[in-house]
């Protein structure tokens, strides 16, 4: 059984689903995926005294589920760092960033420095809008995940990566290749490019929704928000 991918197009089509017949808030839709991402990071890299994590910020939503993991993780006992340079004016974000000051968590200007002392990182940079060529200032952020040997983590997708063809085929550098993907409601097409521990989470899903965007539901367990999957997307 070959694991379902979710288009880009119709990913985007789905959460505007979930919006509107779904009833769903965009605040609770971010807040479900970056639980399910703490988790997912958790799984892999159990806090232990003083463990630190460096979340990657992008602009949009994927950002979005990224300030909110980072909540989280500082909760669960971690020590995150947020880099967060393209900052949205939307009072989400606003909130999302207060909610993490309050928490004394810092903000840094340096992503290649910062990723010196951490012992994970979260790339939460580009998620399912991403297209074209990486602007400025994220080239050099992905070049650094790219290099580095710190575990890192992708939302969603691998920031850079086609949504569809998977790893940018042009560039002089290296491809950047993360060691653990957490696809949020289903795994995009790009998802046959990559090797890593591959998470899937979204427990909020209707069988309704399922059938007619045709992927399956993972079976989650207890209380857990992610399921990780092997290959052909059975439940490891
Ligand atoms: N279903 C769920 O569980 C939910 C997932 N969510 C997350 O939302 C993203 C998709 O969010 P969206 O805001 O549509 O876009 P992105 O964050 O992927 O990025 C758009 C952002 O990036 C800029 N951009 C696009 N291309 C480039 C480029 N080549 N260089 C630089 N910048 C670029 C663009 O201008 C935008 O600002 C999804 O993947 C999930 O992670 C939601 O949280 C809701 C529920
Ligand atoms: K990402």
């Amino acid at each position: 059984m070959a694991l379902k991918t979710l288009s880009a197009k119709a990913a985007a089509a789905l959460d505007r689903d979930l919006m509107s017949t779904g009833a769903f808030s965009i605040d609770q839709l971010m807040e479900l995926a970056g639980l399910s991402v703490s988790q997912a990071v958790y799984r892999v890299h159990p806090v232990t005294q003083g463990s630190r994590v460096l979340v990657a910020v992008g602009p949009g939503n994927n950002g979005g589920d990224g300030l909110v993991a980072a909540r989280h993780l500082r909760h669960y006992g971690f020590l995150p760092t947020v880099y967060y340079p393209k900052r949205s004016k939307n009072d989400l974000y606003q909130r999302l960033v207060k909610q993490l000051e309050d928490l004394d968590v810092p903000f840094v200007e340096d992503f290649p420095a910062a990723l010196e002392s951490t012992d994970h990182v979260v790339d939460a940079i580009f998620g399912f809008s991403f297209s074209g060529e990486v602007r400025e200032p994220f080239p050099a952020v992905i070049q650094a995940m790219a290099n580095t040997k710190v575990p890192v983590t992708s939302v969603d997708a691998p920031s850079s990566w086609n949504i569809e063809e998977g790893p940018p085929k042009s560039g002089t550098g290296s491809s950047f290749h993360p060691d653990v993907l957490v696809s949020l409601t289903a795994p995009k097409p790009l998802v046959k490019f990559f090797s890593g521990r591959h998470f899937i989470g979204g427990r909020f899903v209707t069988h309704a929704i399922a059938k007619k965007y045709d992927f399956d539901v993972p079976e989650y367990e207890g209380i857990d928000q992610v399921v990780e999957v092997g290959p052909e997307g059975h439940k490891l």
